[in-house]
């Protein structure tokens, strides 16, 4: 049995759809996302978890499309604001806007010292084939929150999201370096040995 000829990623966050097909560069797949299906409506993520809303977002795409996706919900997680923003990362500042969202998080760490500043990156991937089977996996990061932006790559978090492994931000990281110890490349490297069973099971 062949791989998917075509497997959706059901994001319409351009950032993430760069680390996909970056991870995806050497499988025979086709990549897409939401962006090659403009007439699929806005999916409202508002489950309590990521793996509901990981979910609610795969079922939309397979519904809509008929055919597999797999869908990412991630967020940042900061041990000094008890797990804040956490599933609401992406509206953090009320609406879906990076630098408010960044702006916002280093405002409620005013005064926290360097080494209260802690946080965890987390993914959860849905993947959902029409038929029902359902594939979950999920991957984190562990770093700290710098008390300014640094580096222009990546998305969201990034410039202010601090790894010791490699002593910069994740923005001034190449996303192959993002993806080789990022929470979204560690749940990709979760569901790449179960992908061929998934996809070949009836
Ligand atoms: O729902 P889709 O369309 O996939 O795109 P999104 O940007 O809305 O994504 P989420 O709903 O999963 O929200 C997660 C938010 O958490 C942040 N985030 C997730 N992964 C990140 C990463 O690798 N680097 C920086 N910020 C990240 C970022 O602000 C995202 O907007
Ligand atoms: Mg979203």
């Amino acid at each position: 049995m062949s791989k998917p000829q075509t497997l959706i990623i059901a994001t319409k966050n351009p950032g993430k759809a760069r680390e996909f097909a970056e991870m995806f560069r050497d499988y025979a797949i086709e990549i897409k996302t939401l962006a090659d299906f403009p007439d699929i409506p806005e999916i409202t993520e508002n489950g309590i978890t990521f793996e509901e809303n990981a979910t609610t977002k795969a079922t939309a795409v397979v519904n809509a499309t008929g055919l597999p996706a797999i869908a990412d919900d991630s967020g940042l997680m900061v041990d000094a604001l008890h797990g804040d923003p956490g599933v609401l990362s992406a509206r953090y500042a009320g609406d879906h806007n990076d630098a408010a969202n960044n702006a916002k998080l280093l405002a409620n760490l005013g005064g926290v010292p360097e080494a209260k500043r802690t946080a965890t990156f987390h993914t959860t991937l849905v993947a959902l084939k029409p038929n029902g089977q359902k594939l979950v996996v999920d991957g984190e990061l562990r770093g700290r929150i710098l008390i300014a932006p640094r580096g222009d790559n990546g998305f969201g978090y990034d410039p202010l999201f601090w790894s010791d492994q490699f002593q910069k931000s994740l923005a001034q990281l190449t996303d192959a370096q993002k993806n080789s110890i990022s929470h979204r490349g560690a749940a990709l490297r979760q569901l790449m040995p179960k992908f061929d069973e998934w996809w070949d099971a009836q």
